[in-house]
């Protein structure tokens, strides 16, 4: 670890860790959800809680003695900004996603993980970073590592770009809102992307994505689904435990990977 000792101690305003509580951690897995923190954390050695302020809970642990920091970003697109922003200044350079999904592939089952090769930039925060035509590309090296951990504990899998609406649900082409109303422009989109081979709905990985790559960091996106939108709009509850349980071992095993490769 490096800095003076003021700069060791300053704490960042929104997720409320400083540099000294990180331990020199390079790795952060980024759920979505404040309450996966700590099951996800069970995954690794010797962790600890360090702090929430907002959305933001975070627990320190290790894959062996690499330290990761688990910590939820809230969900959309403007709250996982901040998270990068500030995890970056505390010297976090590898970020993994570890979310929930809707798949829109009929192939797709629930339970099954999905790696994103690429992200739909269908949020506001990525434009306040890079115009439209910049890609929301994950780091190549991190998404391969994500495929050999996969690989290597038989877990289920697919590849391919998911969608990061805005919204959870006129974005992802939901009838079952409050006034059941989906605005024209949304109306036939699930359909449209599905025939243009996107895997799934989701809401942070195409801002994470851009957002890293424009400030030179590495990031990638591995999401259990929770929900089968070709055939219906409801999420299944009952597979939450089982997916945490395959976001953590791969994300574990992806760390050991990227280690012994950097
Ligand atoms: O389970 P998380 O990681 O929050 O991810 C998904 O779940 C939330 C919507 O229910 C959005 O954040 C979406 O991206
Ligand atoms: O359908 C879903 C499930 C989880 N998260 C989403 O954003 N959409």
């Amino acid at each position: 670890m490096t800095g003076t000792t003021a700069d060791m101690k300053a704490i960042q305003y929104h997720i409320g860790l400083s540099k000294q509580m990180l331990c020199g951690a390079k790795y952060a897995f980024l759920p979505g959800d404040p309450g996966r923190v700590e099951p996800i954390s069970k995954y690794l050695d010797n962790s600890s809680v360090l702090t929430q302020h907002r959305e933001y809970r975070s627990v320190l642990g290790y894959v062996d003695s690499i330290p990761v920091l688990v910590m939820s970003t809230g969900i959309g697109a403007p709250s996982t900004g901040i998270a990068v922003e500030e995890l970056a200044r505390l010297g976090i350079t590898h970020f993994l996603r570890l979310g929930t999904t809707g798949a829109i592939q009929p192939h797709v089952r629930l339970g099954d993980l999905i790696i994103s090769e690429g992200a739909v930039r269908l949020e506001g925060t990525s434009g306040h970073y890079a115009p439209i035509e910049y890609p929301a590309v994950p780091s190549l090296i991190l998404t391969q590592k994500l495929v050999d951990s996969s690989r290597l504990q038989s877990i289920s899998y697919h590849t391919g770009i998911c969608c990061s609406s805005d919204s959870f649900w006129p974005g992802q082409e939901r009838y079952d809102s409050f006034s059941g109303f989906v605005p024209r422009r949304f109306q036939g989109s699930l359909e449209e992307w599905r025939r243009l081979g996107v895997l799934n709905f989701e809401m942070e990985s195409s801002a994470l994505f851009t957002i890293a790559r424009t400030i030179g960091m590495h990031a990638a996106s591995l999401c259990g689904v929770i929900a089968l939108r070709t055939e219906g709009e409801s999420v299944q509850q009952d597979v939450y435990a089982q997916v945490i349980e395959r976001l953590a071992l791969v994300a574990r095993v992806m760390v050991r990977l990227h280690n012994e490769y950097i």
